[in-house]
């Protein structure tokens, strides 16, 4: 009767475990592993997606309960600190009870009900945070923007997305002010910092006041959680709606395998608020994995203020962009002691191999290259453990399944260049953005037979691993050749006199176009003969690649034209190339 007794009760529990259904609440007796287990098998396919889901009670409450349990490392779940010296930390219940209020906050003094948007444009606030996850409770749909925009900007993005609530400091706001009328679906204005202002509701203020006690909506798994804007560096930015689970599930693997995070783990993810790439490093991966987000409020990037917070605090993980380790290989951080730095990842542009090989000799530490866009999690990744091909995009992260594709949609073998895709027939990933927000033919542009194409370039190895080429728009085509630009900027690069390098078509009455590079000086070869170094740049390519690449035009410039995340935009040297055709 006992072994009966037993077998029923195991599976039962099988059954609790294997139901698609299963959410964490209420289920005290979870390990800290199976949290993060459970959600990374539905990645891989084994389980299925909850048919509800939120990201705050299902992820963030099961770990203040673990925490309280004393069956958690005893990490904060949020970690800020700023120039000036202020700190602060929360634990995952503190942020529980502070996103209670603030959701409270959201729907009774700002009015606003789920399915509403509220659109935030903050600096790295701490405030940021507790009403990003405040949104998820309520089901209001949280839109960041980067407090670099100017007004102009935000007033289209309010209408374009129909914000009914504008989030911003008391900074920017009276910046804002001026464009705000305009608006017609917007309800309310909420202030974060010190001060009133006419017209305005007071974040800081309504929190000392608001109740803790807030039930959390039981949200659909699809349903919509986030709009974030692309960066803009093809074009006008477009919004790019994420549902619950495919952000907040969908980071699993990528937080597990390609962060490397676990619940003792301290990321740091310098991001602005307004990308994609904070909900990716800032919020998700490390969330949905138990560990830590370190925020460093800091106005500028400056390499050696990076080196000294990676040197003063514990963090574990780092994530920056290609362009910033660029900038600390060149500053040089062999004399600092990053002690507790064990992992460190990069994506959103192109990593050249000199950034990676500098970066080990300094460190010691490999960079773990991604790739994705707003519009998914990691497509693919260097993860850790898997051998690293420095240049490479990495393997395909489950569940995708990524395949170069031709015009047609057809898949191309190994070793041939197309466009990087991502498998949508027969089963479209639940971590896939569901639209481009009210922009139909867009969304149906993005899919090719059975494929959502990336717009990119690129080619898969024999063995899986991905080599980025370039954006379709970027491609050179001279005299028949088809040259991606990251190629021939990879080996400028590793020729000391360059600092930073963009490289475009230019019109060409006998090739149509040639590659031209427009290239920064590092400092000690600015005062060279521009002519001779010109001719030396161009025999370093020829030697270290296809000669066939090497750049027919070099402009020696002060700097390139950037979007907001710090991104080259190529698009906007080629047009001053072609302007005069
Ligand atoms: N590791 C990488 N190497 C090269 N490029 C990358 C890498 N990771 C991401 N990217 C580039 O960044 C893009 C995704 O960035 P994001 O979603 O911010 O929009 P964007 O393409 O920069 O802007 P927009 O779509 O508005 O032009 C990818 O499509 C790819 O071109």
């Amino acid at each position: 009767a006992l072994t009966a007794k037993l077998g029923r009760c195991f599976h039962r529990c099988l059954r609790i475990l294997r139901s698609p259904c299963r959410s964490f609440h209420g289920n005290n007796r979870l390990l800290t592993s199976q949290i993060v287990s459970y959600y990374e098998s539905i990645n891989q396919c084994k389980k299925e997606l909850p048919e509800y889901f939120n990201f705050a009670s299902d992820v963030l409450d099961e770990w203040a309960r673990l925490e309280k349990d004393g069956r958690k490392p005893a990490n904060p779940a949020f970690w800020w600190v700023s120039d000036e010296g202020e700190e602060v930390k929360w634990s995952f219940e503190e942020l529980g009870s502070l996103s209670r209020k603030a959701a409270n906050v959201l729907c009774e003094a700002c009015a606003l009900q789920r399915g509403d948007r509220a659109m935030a444009v903050l600096p790295r606030v701490p405030e940021w945070w507790l009403l990003n996850v405040a949104c998820m409770r309520a089901g209001i749909v949280f839109i960041p923007g980067t407090s670099q925009l100017t007004a102009k900007d935000i007033s289209y993005r309010l209408q374009a997305s129909k914000a009914k609530c504008i989030i911003t400091s008391d900074t920017l706001a009276p910046a804002l002010e001026s464009v705000l009328p305009g608006s017609q679906f917007l309800r309310s204005k909420l202030i974060v910092g010190r001060g009133s202002r006419a017209g305005w509701l007071n974040l800081k203020e309504l929190l000392a006041v608001a109740s803790a006690d807030h039930e959390c909506v039981k949200t659909r798994s699809h349903e919509p959680m986030v709009v974030y804007f692309t960066s803009g560096t093809t074009g006008f930015p477009k919004m790019v709606v994420q549902s619950h689970s495919s952000y907040g599930i969908g980071f699993a693997t990528t937080g597990r395998y390609w962060m490397n995070l676990t619940p003792s783990d301290i990321m740091w993810n310098t991001s602005d608020t307004g990308w994609a790439k904070s909900a990716w490093g800032s919020v998700f991966a490390p969330w949905v994995c138990g560990s830590c987000v370190f925020v460093h409020n800091m106005p500028q990037f400056k390499p050696e203020v990076i080196a000294e917070t990676l040197s003063r605090y514990p963090i574990t993980t780092f994530c920056t962009a290609p362009t910033a380790f660029c900038m600390l290989v060149q500053h040089d951080v062999s004399s600092y002691k990053f002690l507790s730095l064990k992992h460190c990842v990069t994506g959103g542009e192109a990593l050249n191999p000199e950034v990676f090989a500098k970066w080990k000799i300094q460190t010691g530490l490999d960079i773990h290259e991604g790739y994705g866009q707003t519009e998914t999690v990691a497509i693919c990744a260097n993860m850790k453990g898997m051998k690293i091909k420095p240049g490479s995009l990495g393997k395909a992260v489950p569940p995708y399944d990524v395949q170069i594709v031709d015009d047609h949609g057809a898949v191309v073998p190994a070793g041939e260049e197309g466009t990087i895709a991502v498998r949508v027939q027969p089963t479209r990933p639940f971590c896939l953005f569901s639209q481009y927000l009210d922009n139909p033919e867009q969304t149906a542009a993005s899919m090719r037979g059975d494929f959502y194409v990336t717009g990119d370039r690129g080619v898969m190895d024999e063995e899986g691993y991905v080599w980025f080429v370039g954006r379709a728009d970027d491609i050179i085509n001279s005299a028949g050749y088809r040259i991606g630009p990251f190629e021939v900027e990879s080996a400028l690069l590793q020729h000391p006199a360059v600092s930073e390098v963009a490289v475009v078509s230019s019109p060409d009455p006998v090739r149509g176009e040639v590659v031209k590079a427009f290239i920064v000086l590092a400092p000690a070869f600015v005062s060279h003969d521009p002519e001779k170094l010109t001719h030396e740049l161009q025999q370093h390519v020829k030697k270290v690649t296809a000669p066939y690449k090497y750049p027919r035009k070099v402009e020696f410039v002060q700097g390139l034209p950037k979007t907001a995340t710090g991104k080259i935009q190529r698009k906007v040297l080629r047009s001053k190339e072609w302007a005069s055709i």
